[in-house]
């Protein structure tokens, strides 16, 4: 026992909880401020359990899609609706929420390393590292140690392991999912991309529709689907299947470039 309380994984949460608010409070204008994050389902943040949530998300850049999450999730639970109005919220953080990054990613430097501390579960990508394509083993510690945070709190994962839009689901989240029973939280996010960089560090272009809905959780039979089905339905969940790719209807086409016209820069 120590001075201080600390999480399953050894972080002190005094520690956590002050790097929450002086990062949200770095970062909110990116959200609300120069751009106006537009949110949609925050409600069904409010009725989550206090543990075992598996958020799944389509990935855009490496480190604003979470930033903008742990704004929008304390926002909510603080009882903003669809809003991150007034920083306030992050005076008193949820301190059990994680997310799954790549190792590499996490020790790309200084500031990377500092960010690991707010809840970084850092794996180590089975097919890709270091910029080449690789084939390694999964490690059961990455695997624990998700289950590990699924069991402290919740959990942020993009599934697809990679920024590059519409790469396949891996099958280890669905893995995951079996194995741990969570309650599974779609997102979709947007514009992330055009506002900033590939890191989600440097701001390439301010006054960009940025967007995140949160969808209701997703119906899994966790024993009798295989995980072929369940990836299956993260892939539609996350709008990510390749037939959202396909030909759209004029009426669609039109709708799109509406919206394609508030995120041009
Ligand atoms: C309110 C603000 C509170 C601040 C909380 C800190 C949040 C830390 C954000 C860190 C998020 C890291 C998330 C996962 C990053 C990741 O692992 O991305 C995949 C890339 O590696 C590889 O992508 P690619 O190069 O496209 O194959």
């Amino acid at each position: 026992m120590g001075l201080f309380k600390r999480n399953p994984f050894g972080h002190i949460l005094f520690l956590k909880k002050w790097l929450i608010r002086i990062m949200g409070a770095m970062s909110h204008r990116r959200f609300r401020g120069f751009n106006e994050l537009q949110i949609e389902g925050s409600e069904i943040i409010k009725n989550l359990p206090e543990n075992n949530v598996l958020f799944i998300s389509n990935h855009q850049t490496y480190f604003a899609d979470v930033v903008a999450m742990f704004h929008v999730f304390n926002a909510s639970l603080s009882g903003r609706g669809d809003s991150i109005k007034n920083v306030g919220y992050l005076w008193n953080p949820k301190l059990n929420i994680y997310y799954v990054a790549a190792k590499e990613t996490m020790k790309s430097g200084l500031l990377p390393k500092i960010l690991a501390y707010a809840g970084s579960v850092s794996i180590e990508r089975t097919w890709r590292a270091a910029g080449q394509d690789v084939n390694r083993q999964v490690r059961m510690s990455d695997i624990t140690n998700i289950g590990t945070a699924l069991n402290d709190g919740w959990v942020i994962t993009f599934p697809q392991g990679t920024t590059t839009p519409f790469k396949p689901i891996r099958k280890g989240t669905a893995h995951i999912i079996k194995r741990y029973k969570p309650i599974v939280v779609p997102i979709v996010i947007d514009g992330f991309r055009r506002s900033f960089d590939k890191k989600g560090l440097r701001i390439k272009k301010k006054n960009i529709l940025q967007s995140m809905e949160i969808k209701e959780p997703l119906v899994i039979d966790y024993d009798n689907e295989s995980t072929e089905d369940i990836v299956k339905k993260i892939e539609f969940a996350i709008e990510q299947h390749p037939s959202f790719l396909k030909v759209l209807t004029p009426q669609q086409i039109k709708e799109q470039e509406e919206l394609n016209k508030l995120r041009e820069w």
